[in-house]
């Protein structure tokens, strides 16, 4: 279905605060103390050297104003010339390290944000859209990988020296670190204007442009729709609505950080004016030497660089800081509870008690009971927008319901947690080729299977022919980017992968649905192979399907409204029977009852 609501009304991902994403980086960090320690000596070594020649420069002054002899200041050009080098080796070195704690704490976030969200619930993922979650396993991950490789090393290499250097104006003489600390204050002042205006900016930011690829998204996936219903401006008005909204947070993000660099500017050429004006005076009272205020003023004037780098990154790292928190909520989702004990069913029976599920505050299944018994293929027919599909994702454990409870051989499904697939599988008929072999994708669910397993899977759903003239057979490359199968082919394949995973119960929604009429009958008879001895619920929307079922179910409206076999509904003459009349043309059950045409299971 198409959302035509503003992405920005939906219920998105949750962000960690501000102290859970310190805390959750505190603990990434300490699994890698030893790079993180290494990072922090050679970015203090770094800074020492780095500020040693200016030091050093200021007694070069000195001993020249005191006319000492070129000899004496041999020694001093070299621990100056010494000291440049230390210093680029170990910034670099600084940077490093830092950047490889980088890149591995987000290698595991992400990593973790990924395995979090496909364990989602797919309700949580639906209120919160597609969109939303790859904006932040894509757009977050990218802003904070660049903070990570560009701005983050600077920053930290910047603050040891900033620090180095304030100490050392400090040692000098303590008006001179005094003067040098006017900035300070000034700084933290600029920030402290700077921050609470920008974090919310940067965050609204961030959500506006999760909102814009979800607009995008949702446009594009449901162009189909979208063309059919001829709603193009509707939809382009959406995504015009969402990428206004991100520009313009754009454009204003960036003035709130123009206004803060002038506010930069002024605190560096205040403490400058203060360090030379204080200089003068320990100079006239012989407090210091020329050479001494020199190293200080230069010092000081070196920190303009490096501040202008924490301060201009500052947005970029704050941005990572809002991507972080992003991601941070994401893998902070907290699973159900884990049940007491996982159980194992003892028998193929699947039970539906009560069942009661609905979508946006709308109830479209209101009480569903049914029990099918091991061994037992039932057919669910009925109209469109019934509840077929969402009763067989429900059946299956993919969506919980509302109310009510699903037990698979008397064991509540959430009791059989991660287990669950191996007793119970379903196929929808949005079914994903992933990119790789043929073979791999096959296995992906059953990865023990067997050369023979495999080509035994392919016979019974009768893909051996097709498979075989692909150009490497079974390690032929398919989906994005490799070889392209049909809906048809692909359907194939999921229900190959059934049969090598074995599960007692099988539920498949619309599998054969999309085929044409020479291809149904093959999907039909590779869904026949795949429901064999099992405990199976299939969506039928070719009643031909329906017929050789144990036992058909028509929902209408949300309800169970007719149960039976083939025979028995067509006898009853009620629901079923006109749907089958429709679909058959049997005129037999009655021209009067042609109510059912176009209707879903008339298909
Ligand atoms: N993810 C969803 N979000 C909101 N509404 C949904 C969602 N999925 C289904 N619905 C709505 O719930 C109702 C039942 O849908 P469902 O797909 O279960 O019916 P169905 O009988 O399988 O229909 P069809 O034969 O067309 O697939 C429909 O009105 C549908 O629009």
């Amino acid at each position: 279905m198409t959302d035509l609501n503003p992405a920005t009304e939906r219920q998105l991902l949750p962000v960690a605060t501000a102290r859970e994403s310190w805390a959750w980086l505190g603990r990434a960090v300490r699994t890698r103390s030893a790079v993180a320690a290494a990072g922090v000596v050679t970015a203090a070594l770094g800074a020492a050297a780095t500020v040693l020649p200016v030091y050093m420069f200021g007694v070069l002054i000195d001993r020249v104003r005191e006319s000492a002899p070129i000899s004496a200041l041999g020694g001093i050009v070299v621990i100056i010339a010494v000291s440049a080098i230390a210093a680029g080796v170990f910034t670099g070195l600084a940077g490093y390290f830092v950047a490889v704690l980088g890149s591995t704490v987000l290698a595991r976030l992400r990593e973790a944000a990924v395995v979090r969200t496909l364990r989602l619930p797919m309700r949580t993922v639906e209120q919160a859209g597609k969109g939303d979650v790859l904006a932040r396993v894509g757009d977050d991950v990218a802003v904070i990988d660049k903070a990570v490789s560009e701005a983050v090393p600077p920053v930290i290499s910047a603050l040891f020296l900033v620090a180095v250097s304030l100490t050392t104006m400090v040692g000098i003489d303590w008006r001179l670190g005094l003067a040098g600390a006017i900035a300070v204050p000034m700084y933290t002042l600029a920030l402290r204007w700077y921050l609470p205006r920008s974090a919310p900016r940067y965050a609204a930011q961030r959500v506006a442009m999760g909102a814009r690829s979800q607009a995008l998204i949702s446009s594009i996936q449901g162009q189909r729709t979208v063309r059919a219903y001829g709603t193009e401006a509707v939809h382009r008005g959406l995504v015009d609505q969402a990428s206004d909204r991100a520009r313009l947070l754009g454009i204003d993000v960036f003035g709130i950080f123009a206004r803060f660099a002038s506010r930069g500017n002024r605190a560096e050429y205040v403490s400058l004016a203060c360090i030379l004006a204080a200089g003068f005076v320990l100079v006239d009272n012989g407090s210091v030497s020329v050479g001494q205020v020199t190293a200080a003023a230069l010092l000081f004037h070196q920190l303009f660089n490096p501040i202008a780098a924490i301060l201009f990154t500052f947005d970029e790292v704050q941005s990572a800081g809002a991507s972080l928190a992003r991601l941070v909520g994401v893998v902070s989702i907290r699973d159900a509870p884990p049940p007491a004990e996982v159980r194992t069913p003892t028998a193929a029976g699947l039970r539906m008690n009560g069942i009661r599920h609905g979508y946006d505050g709308h109830e479209v299944l209101h009480g569903i009971d049914l029990t099918i018994a091991p061994g037992e293929r039932i057919a669910l027919v009925g109209p469109t927008g019934s509840g077929k599909s969402t009763l067989a994702s429900i059946a299956a454990g993919s969506i919980t319901p509302d109310s009510g409870e699903v037990l698979l051989g008397g064991v509540p499904l959430a009791e059989l947690a991660g287990t669950i697939r191996d007793h119970l599988v379903i196929v929808t008929q949005e079914v994903h080729t992933f990119a790789g072999t043929l073979r791999d994708d096959l296995r992906l669910a059953a990865p023990h299977a067997d050369d023979r397993a495999v080509e035994l899977a392919l016979a019974s759903v009768g893909a051996t022919g097709w498979v075989r003239a692909l150009p490497a057979g079974v390690d032929t490359v398919v989906g994005e980017g490799g070889h392209r199968l049909t809906a048809a082919q692909a359907q194939q394949l999921a229900l190959a992968r059934v049969l090598l995973v074995d599960p007692a119960v099988v539920v498949l929604d619309e599998a054969t649905a999309e085929a044409g009429s020479a291809g149904a009958r093959d999907l039909e008879s590779a869904a026949a192979a795949a429901v064999a001895a099992r405990t199976s619920l299939v969506v039928a929307h070719r009643l031909t399907q329906a017929a050789t079922a144990d036992r058909i179910v028509v929902l209408e409206h949300g309800l169970v409204c007719e149960s039976g076999t083939h025979e028995e509904l067509v006898a009853a003459g009620g629901r079923y029977a006109r749907l089958w009349a429709t679909w058959s043309g049997d005129s037999a059950v009655g021209d009067s009852i042609r109510e059912g045409e176009g209707e879903n299971g008339a298909e």
